[in-house]
């Protein structure tokens, strides 16, 4: 059994990991860490999990987390990189929900995330999670960096277009909207029911820090800097992630469904929908899929994609444990094989 420890349970990707761990057939969950919940057992504050997980939230503790094969940090930016160092020199596998390894270039990083990076040293190793362009180098990394929600959903709707050069890269568009689980649980005015339900914004316009991941990966694909505009959006929903993203064609493209369905037909986790569909969040509920739908309205050379997610499965803990299994040498889907909740 791989024995894996949780920094950061207590938050929604922690509990998310939690609840697909507790069935995973190939995972004890050995440590799981809460600073304010330290002492309590994880069935009192998450009664979902009881006869599932037999565990006391501890906090964290380096020693306790070296024990561990895998230690998976649940945790806000900044937290990783203060421990990474100290657990990979102990043998310990470290797989990062959070930023803080996304970003190639630490000084770019610290201008976004507004801190001095802890291991600079260490940004050159990580692997960026994202199993649908990476799966070679997960399967022999240490650290991962897992993508975040919105890179997720906006790189898999535009990869097949950019990686064959059929859209105009200097003109992206990614119009994405977030459920408020996506800000945590920790309390926040903006996140209040009273203050976003029955109410729909976009935030972050001028620059979001999701845009210089999203274009690092983007770059990667299509070989040259892209020029994306990335507009967020908070809905008054608690899951899921949809994003419309845009692209001018700058080629004669025959069939943009049969492109999409080509690049994605070995790929368990994207399901690319039928000609003329919607896709919807309601659909990848507690699921680990992206779908994803293409569309070219009036036969114009604007294609518009619809690309869908959980961001606290495929966008966050889903996402986490698949690069667990492909660094294991397991089956890529295991503990995943779950159907979306509907309605
Ligand atoms: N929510 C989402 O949809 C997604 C989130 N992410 C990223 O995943 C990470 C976790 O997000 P989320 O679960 O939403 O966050 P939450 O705010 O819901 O939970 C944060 C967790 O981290 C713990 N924690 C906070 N500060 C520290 C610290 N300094 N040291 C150790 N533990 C700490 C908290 O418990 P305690 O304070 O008791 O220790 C809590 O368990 C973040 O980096 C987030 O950006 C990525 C993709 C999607
Ligand atoms: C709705 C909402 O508030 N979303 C968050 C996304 C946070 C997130 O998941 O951030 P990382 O992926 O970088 O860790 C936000 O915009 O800050």
């Amino acid at each position: 059994m791989i024995r894996a420890g949780i920094v950061g349970g207590t938050g929604y990707t922690g509990v998310e990991l939690l609840r697909i761990l507790a069935l995973h057939q190939e995972v004890d969950v050995a440590v799981v860490t809460s600073r304010a919940d330290a002492g309590v057992r994880v069935d009192a504050v998450y009664p979902s999990l009881r006869g599932y997980v037999d565990a006391v939230f501890t906090a964290p503790d380096v020693e306790a987390l070296a024990a561990c094969d895998v230690v998976f940090f649940a945790t806000p930016n900044g937290t990783a990189m203060l421990m990474a160092e100290q657990l990979l020199a102990r043998g310990v596998k470290v797989i990062d929900l959070s930023a803080d390894f996304r970003l190639q270039d630490a000084k770019e990083w610290s201008q976004w995330y507004g801190m001095e990076h802890a291991c600079p040293d260490l940004i050159g190793e990580a692997v960026y999670g994202l199993p649908e362009v990476n799966r070679e180098g997960i399967k022999t990394a240490r650290l991962i960096a897992c993508p975040g929600c919105y890179p997720t959903s906006v790189q898999l709707g535009f990869l097949p277009l950019l990686e064959q050069g059929l859209i105009d890269a200097d003109h992206l568009i990614a119009d994405v909207k977030s459920g408020v689980s996506g800000a945590g649980r920790k309390a926040e005015l903006a996140t209040l029911m009273s203050e976003c339900g029955e109410s729909f914004k976009a935030y972050a316009v001028p620059g979001h820090r999701h845009l210089p991941e999203i274009r690092q990966g983007l770059h990667a694909a299509t070989g040259k800097p892209v020029g994306l505009t990335f507009v967020p959006h908070l809905t008054p929903m608690i899951r899921g992630i949809h994003a419309t993203l845009y692209g001018r064609l700058q080629a004669d493209v025959q069939d943009l469904q049969a492109l999409y369905e080509q690049r994605y037909r070995n790929e368990v986790f994207v399901d690319v929908l039928p000609n003329g569909a919607h896709a919807d969040t309601r659909s990848v509920r507690g699921s680990n899929r992206c779908q994803i739908a293409i569309h070219q309205p009036q036969g114009g050379n604007t294609v518009v994609v619809l690309s869908v997610i959980d961001n606290l499965v495929k966008g966050a803990s889903g996402q986490a444990v698949q690069n667990m299994n492909l660094m294991f040498g397991l089956e890529e889907d295991l503990g995943l094989r779950t159907v979306a909740l509907y309605p």
